[in-house]
């Protein structure tokens, strides 16, 4: 490798997942690198939620392996999850904040979990990453119960940065967001990324958000991946990219992107 090629975070080999009879994934091949924003796409039950799993280190495939830095986390060992959940953060659709917790409670939950700094620096700390999300102070002692679906999704960020993770992989980070806070939301994403340097895993079905941030796509069809450059991507030939990039929803969002 040169020192021009990007640094490769994550790479899966022959990923193979099945359930009894049903084969979902026969020989996922991908590579996720340095600073990128990766969009993961394809039709309902292709998988995407299961392949997310594995690149967490929370699913054992049936075959291949997931390297996360180097390391293959395909396997049941100890210590394996705490190495998993120090290097990335993730945002669940739901948003999956503690609902008996505020939200600055929330964001300082995985701090005082994995490391033994005071509480009063991990209060700072949980404040600082609040802000940097852009909610306001007002919002910090509020319940999740409380919060409008976007600064859900703030909370929810918040805590996924907590632990500064290099990798932060997104769930559905727009669903159920106005097209308003859904831009705004994709915005932000595009902030913490340049001032993070994060790399980016992004599961989607908003098609508006997926051409706006994505640098690159991880299609999955026919059990495996199809992953390239967001532009070569829009273009390949197979069948279901072509509908899906180029149906309504997408040529709209392409001529807006
Ligand atoms: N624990 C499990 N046991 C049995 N089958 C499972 C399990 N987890 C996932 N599956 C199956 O694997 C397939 C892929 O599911 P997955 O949720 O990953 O799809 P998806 O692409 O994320 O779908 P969607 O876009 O609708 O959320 C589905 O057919 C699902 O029923």
């Amino acid at each position: 490798m040169t020192d021009t090629q990007p640094k490769e975070m994550i790479r899966i080999s022959g990923l193979v997942n099945r359930f009894g009879d049903h084969l979902v994934h026969d020989g996922i091949d991908l590579s996720v690198y340095e600073h990128e924003v990766l969009g993961i796409v394809g039709g309902s039950g292709t998988g995407k939620s299961v392949l997310l799993n594995c690149m967490l280190g929370l699913r054992i495939p049936t075959a291949g392996e997931v390297r996360l830095f180097g390391k293959n986390i395909c396997q049941d060992e100890d210590g394996k999850l705490s190495f998993c959940q120090s290097r990335w953060g993730v945002l669940f659709q739901t948003g999956a904040l503690f609902s008996g917790l505020t939200v600055l409670e929330n964001v300082m939950t995985p701090i005082q979990e994995h490391s033994n700094a005071s509480q009063q620096l991990i209060k700072e700390i949980a404040c600082l990453k609040l802000r940097m999300v852009g909610l306001k102070q007002e919002a910090f002692d509020k319940y999740p119960s409380e919060l409008s679906g976007g600064m859900i999704k703030r909370a929810a960020l918040a805590r996924a940065l907590a632990m500064e993770p290099k990798i932060i992989f997104l769930d559905e980070p727009t669903a159920g967001l106005d097209p308003i806070s859904a831009a705004e939301f994709d915005a932000l994403i595009l902030y913490l990324r340049a001032h993070l340097n994060l790399t980016v895993v992004m599961i989607s079905h908003d098609m508006d958000s997926l051409l706006t941030i994505c640098d690159r796509f991880a299609v999955i069809v026919d059990k495996k991946a199809i992953s390239g450059k967001r532009d070569d991507i829009i273009k390949h030939p197979h069948p279901w990219i072509q509908q899906y990039f180029g149906g309504v929803r997408g040529r709209a969002a392409l001529a807006s992107a």
